[in-house]
């Protein structure tokens, strides 16, 4: 049986995909190993119906050696510590990883098989062995738009993001309900009186907001609940934010084609802006298609691509309904809709997507890749 490593498997990312595996038997292939880097020698967790025995050291070189796969969740500072050590002392073993470190190096591929199985499997065949899960925002246009990429009918794409507080950590979810929370305390008379006035209600709000006590500390402190920020993770060259740049440079990756910015790669890039959803990123999305494709046969083309994506009809109750990160959350659903062409002609498409950032944003491509592993 399989010896498997997992680190990082009780955090937010790495939680949803324990649970991942227990729900598709991914246990029953393998024999667990659990690492930690704060509770060695502790009780393992028995994910799946099988004991763990006791959590390993996560810095433990040797112990880690032995080891087939390793799928670690815990993070970049982990993986910069770790994985050179482990791959100095000899591992040949396959490295599944979370984190951003590693996915731009020439050894390692961004995977999200039901878009670029073929770009493993081929590297598969050249003995890559390491594994890296793409961006949430990159993987979840991918498995929304996969099926016009497949088809080769986009010149470039636009993505205007409405990214959840969970991409930045269990923390900052907490911060949004406690900021939620300070809202509503702030008014809670007024709004219990139906005479009292909505703009002297707006005006506490807005006072409770810019308050010194407003809690924002994870936020770095800006406010998030009732208002948004459109910024996302470090600046990078071209006045992008390291989040936007991942955009151009994870998409090309992903599908094979050469490094963005160069000949022959597709230009994506836009905004990326953090929101108040929990846990689903939504993106809207300007695509300039190569041609003029009549909007059915571009419905056709996304739909067929993937089991799991979802044409959503350009209507508006459909939309309210189903086009949302309510009806999204904790579901591997990946509804495009307000498909239409845009005012500036034929070629240009506008749509609109919504994904589980933590399912296919996260987990699932790492449990898919494991499977794969596998099944080889
Ligand atoms: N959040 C996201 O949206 C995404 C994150 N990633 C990557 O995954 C990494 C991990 O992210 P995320 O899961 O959000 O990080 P978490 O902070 O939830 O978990 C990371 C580690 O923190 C330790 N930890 C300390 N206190 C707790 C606690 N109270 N509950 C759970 N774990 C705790 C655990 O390590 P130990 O058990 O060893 O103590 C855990 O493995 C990120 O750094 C990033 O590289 C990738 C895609 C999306
Ligand atoms: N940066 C993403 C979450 C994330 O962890 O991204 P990455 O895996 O590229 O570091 C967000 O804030 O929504």
């Amino acid at each position: 049986m399989t010896k498997l490593g997992l680190v990082g498997w009780r955090g937010m990312v790495g939680s949803v995909l324990m649970q991942r595996m227990a729900e598709e038997g991914d246990f029953a292939h393998v024999e667990p190993f659990y690492f930690s880097t704060s509770a060695a020698g502790s009780a393992a967790p028995a994910f799946g119906g099988k004991v763990g025995g006791v959590l390993h050291d996560a810095a433990s070189i040797d112990t880690l050696k032995a080891m087939e796969i390793i799928i670690t969740c815990q993070g970049g500072d982990y993986t910069k510590e770790v994985f050179p050590k482990l791959r100095a002392a000899g591992w040949k073993g396959h490295w599944i990883d979370a984190a951003s470190t590693l996915r731009m190096a020439d050894d390692a591929v961004i995977v999200l098989d039901p878009v670029n199985l073929d770009v493993i499997k081929a590297a598969q065949a050249r003995g890559v062995n390491n594994w890296i899960g793409g961006n949430c925002t990159v993987s979840l246009m991918l498995m929304g738009l996969g099926g016009l990429f497949r088809a080769d009918l986009v010149e470039w794409v636009s993505a205007m993001t409405y990214q959840a507080a969970s991409g930045a950590g269990a923390q900052n979810m907490r911060e949004l309900l406690a900021q939620m929370g300070a809202l509503h305390d702030a008014v809670k008379a007024e709004l219990a009186d139906p005479a009292s006035a909505i703009l002297d209600i707006d005006r506490k709000v807005a006072a409770t907001m810019r308050s010194a006590d407003f809690p924002t500390k994870n936020f770095r402190n800006t406010p998030l609940a009732g208002s948004l920020i459109p910024w996302i993770d470090v600046p990078v060259a071209d006045g992008q934010s390291k989040e936007e740049w991942k955009g151009g440079a994870e998409c090309n990756k992903i599908l094979g084609r050469p490094p963005f910015r160069s000949a022959g790669s597709i230009p994506i890039d836009g905004l990326c802006v953090r929101i108040g959803a929990m846990r689903c990123h939504s993106q809207g999305l300007t695509i300039k298609l190569k041609k003029d494709v009549p909007l059915a046969d571009v419905e056709s083309l996304i739909a067929a691509a993937n089991p799991w994506v979802k044409v959503v009809p350009n209507e508006r109750e459909i939309s309210e309904r189903e086009l949302t990160p309510t009806a999204v959350t904790g579901t591997l659903g990946v509804p495009v809709g307000r498909l239409h062409k845009l005012a500036m002609g034929p070629e240009y498409l506008g749509a609109f997507t919504v994904g589980d950032q933590l399912l296919w944003g996260a987990a699932e491509p790492l449990r898919r890749m494991l499977r794969i592993l596998l099944d080889a």
